[in-house]
This record gives C-alpha cells, structure tokens and sequence, in this order.
C-alpha cells in the first residue's frame, strides 16, 4: 500500500464538484460554472445543485441542453436529487435527452466530458465508471447478511488498527486513516515481518485472514476474473495488456483501511508495484458508511498546463504531480456499503485514486461514521523482495514506472529504496526493469546496461531521482 497524508483542496462551495481550482484560468471556468448553475437553479428551482452539475457536465456545459432535460417529466423520479451525492445510485445515461443520444455519443466525445479540468465528475452507474474509469464496480456484492458479517468483525479487529507513520522530510507524518494488513499463511505472515520493506520499515503489525476474509477473498477472486475478462474483451480489444501477468488472479493478501469520520481519508496515489509486478490487479471491497474514491489520469509532463505552475508553490509531496490533482480532471465513483470496485490492469500505472475527505455522511447503522475498506491483492513469487534486485543500501529495491517524460514513459525501472521514502538521501542504485510478457522479472542479476545510471555507492538528491521519471 501506497498511502499519503492528503493535501488541503480548496474550501469547495455548495458545488462541491467544482473545487480547487488554482490558476486564473480554472477560476474562469469555476465562474462561468457558477453563473450556469445559478441560471439552472433559477430556471429549476426544485432541482438540488449536484444533479443540476451532473447534468450540465454530461452536456458539455450546454445550459439548453441541461434545461431540455430537466424540463423531461421522467426526470422528476430521479433517485436522491439534490440530496446526499452518495446516498443516490444513477446514471449519467439516466439524464441523456434519449436513450439514442447517449448511447450514440462516440467514445472520444464521452471521454472529453470526463475531462474537465478543475471539475470533478460524479460517476454512481456501474456502465459509466467501466466505460470511463480503469474500474468495474460491483453493487450489493455479498448476500447481504455476509457483508454485515463481515463488517461487524472488521469494525472490531479495527479497534486495534494503527496509522501508518513515515518520514516527510524532517518530519514524522501519518496516514490519515487506521489500517491492518492481512496475508494468507503463517508462513507469509513470517516473510512479510522479515523480508518486506515498506517505505524503509518493516512491518511489524501483520495478521491471517481471518476465515470470513478467507470466504470473502474466494468470492472475490471469482467475481474479479471474470471482470478481468470481460475488459479484456470490451476494453483491451481481445488481448491482455503487455505485461498484465495471463494466470488468473489469484489474491494472497489484504489490506484493511478503516476511515473513522469524513474527514478521514487517503491522498492522492498509486499503489505501489514493487510487490505485485506490472500492471497489477487489485479487488476493492467496501463496507459501512459510503465516500467518495476519485480517479484521476496521470498526465506526461509536457501535457502540463504552464498556467497551472503559475505563482504556485509546488507541493512537496511523494506523489510525482501531485502539486495539482485537478489537472486532469477528476471522475468520483461512489462507493456504497457492499460494493466491489475492481482495479483493473490499466489502473495503477496510468491513474492515480484517492478517497477525499467528505463534506457530510449518511451514518450505517452499524457502522456510525466509519467505513471499511479491504483490498485484495496479490503478491507475486516473482516480486518475493528473494527473487529482486537489491540496492546497496541493502534492502530491496523499487520498482515503478515512468509517467512524466514522455521518451521513455510506460518503461519500469528499479531503483534505491530511499528514493520512495522522502527524506531520506537515495544512493544510485538504477536498473531499467524487464519483464516477459506476462510481466514476471528477466535479466536481473545481469549488469546496468549502459546508458543507466549504474550502480554507485554515491549519494544523488530526490530531485536527480525525479528527474528520471
Ligand atoms: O479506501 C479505498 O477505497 C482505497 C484504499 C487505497 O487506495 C489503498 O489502501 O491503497
Ligand atoms: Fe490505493
């Protein structure tokens, strides 16, 4: 897990789709928003202001467009308008002029509304999340009774969850949430303590999926392979992604995030590859009160908007553009009690997610304020810290990707450990990744090739790091 101190967005209005926008630019298009909504609002006065954005963005911004279908009788049904965004399941097709319209909408066209940057989209029916996120959700996964099940025993072993603390700079910072990890055999459970390095630290506190995990976990490994399938088909053209591993995915390990409260949360990220391999597939079980997960594309950097980067102090951070994560636009998938998100292959590598903190809440019964969230996933014998390259600060090394530089983006590479670990000086340690097609590790053991940066002892700054990727 890959888990940062969230970054303060900007106080959002009413509109809570509409926030954090920084640069002139953005404030343009928050204004112009704004006025929108305002003429909306005046033209439907009984209509809340998150489905009157819903559907201006699934317009495009076309004001008459919007107004047409508000004026639509059908309309009126809609579930949860202008209440609570999470409490309602629909459909951005629900709010189409005809069926025919949205249907018809080529993909580019559909994508481009997705995109807005400063603006968040809201995205609840599952046909719209697959079709525009690198996710399938899941609604009502587990007989109902399971999931109660299983959220009552997870609320309790939560009581003895703990925050994950690391290094920010000079400073000792904390996940904003609690989380427990959980892996299959003693034996696993002996490894993780002994030869995984997280962040630069072990971990201390790992436990055995519990047999109602274990339950869950065999459900879960059926309903994501068939997923996994279907995307292929739908999504990937008939062919599995380069690298994406061709064995089913067969999970081994979980981990257990608690969010107690709305202001609880996980910053922008990607989960971290080191483990899994290549194009990862994660399956994301919630239950308890529903939040927001948020997406977002990782963009090149020479797709940055200069305008963004004007008279703004980047931000910090371990994420490698986190300084604005309104770039490119962010799409929110709601997350109810019992739902299964599936990350699929596309997802790690060119996206990064999140789980803002919330404005309000609807409690769960059971649950209060707080959500559990169990992620499953697995981690590959050819990743086993045993079978990769190790640094010379001796621990295992890194691995991720390129995102920014457009020359050699999508390529892995290894890398000094402490170069994952802010604060903290990375020696040289650098090694381009190869992997066979179905991802597992080739060559290692074999020399830097040339053109590497190779595999001195000397000391380089996190920017000369940075500067790689
Ligand atoms: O809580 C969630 O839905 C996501 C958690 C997550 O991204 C993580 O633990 O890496
Ligand atoms: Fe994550």
């Amino acid at each position: 897990m890959d888990a940062f101190v969230t970054r303060k967005r900007k106080e959002p209005s009413p509109l809570e789709a509409t926030t954090a926008p920084t640069t002139a630019a953005s404030h343009d298009d928050e204004d112009s928003t704004d006025i929108k909504l305002a003429i909306l609002s005046s033209l439907h006065p009984s209509v809340g202001q998150d489905t009157l954005l819903d559907i201006l963005l699934a317009h495009d911004g076309d004001v008459d467009a919007t107004s047409l279908v508000l004026s639509a009788p059908r309309l009126l049904n809609k579930p949860g308008g202008g209440g609570n965004a999470v409490a309602a399941q629909s459909s951005l097709r629900s709010f189409a002029i005809s069926s025919s319209t949205s249907d018809s909408l080529p993909s580019a066209k559909r994508a481009k509304l997705l995109s807005r940057k400063g603006a968040t989209l809201h995205l609840y029916d599952p046909q719209d999340i697959s079709e525009h996120t690198p996710c399938t959700i899941i609604h009502n996964f587990l007989p109902a009774e399971a999931a109660t099940s299983l959220l009552r025993e997870l609320l309790d072993e939560s009581k003895s969850f703990e925050k994950i603390t690391f290094k920010l700079f000079d400073t000792v910072v904390s996940t904003p949430h609690t989380s427990g990890f959980y892996v299959g055999t003693h034996k696993e459970l002996q490894e993780q303590k002994r030869d995984y390095v997280y962040n630069g630290s072990h971990m201390t506190h790992v436990r055995t999926l519990t047999p109602q995990l274990e339950a869950v976990k065999a459900r879960v490994q059926e309903a994501v392979n068939t997923q996994v399938q279907e995307r292929i088909r739908a999504k990937y053209g008939g062919k599995k992604l380069k690298y994406q591993s061709s064995a089913p995915w067969t999970p081994n390990a979980a981990f257990v995030n608690c969010y107690n409260g709305p202001q609880e949360s996980v910053g922008w990220h990607s989960d971290q590859l080191t483990y899994l391999g290549p194009r990862p597939i994660i399956g994301s079980l919630s239950l308890g009160v529903a939040r927001e997960f948020r997406v977002r594309r990782i963009l090149p950097k020479d797709e940055d908007d200069p305008a963004d980067d004007n008279g703004k102090a980047k931000t910090k951070n371990k994420g490698n553009d986190d300084n604005n994560p309104d770039r490119a636009g962010q799409i929110a998938i709601h997350l109810p009690h019992n739902s299964l998100l599936v990350m699929h292959a596309d997802m790690q590598e060119e996206w990064k997610h999140s789980v803002a903190p919330a404005q309000a809440i609807d409690p769960h019964p059971m649950a209060g304020s707080r959500r559990i969230n169990i992620t499953y996933r697995h981690y590959r014998d050819g990743f086993h810290p045993r079978n990769t390259p190790r640094c010379p600060c001796g621990v295992p090394a890194v691995l991720r990707v390129v995102t920014r530089k457009r020359d050699t983006w999508g390529r892995y590479f290894w890398m000094c450990h402490a170069g994952n670990v802010p604060g903290k000086e990375a020696c040289e340690f650098f090694r381009w990744a190869e992997f066979d097609d179905d991802g597992n590790p080739v060559g290692l053991g074999v020399a830097a090739p040339s053109g590497s940066v190779g595999m001195g002892y000397r000391q380089c700054s996190r920017q000369q790091l940075r500067n790689r990727e």
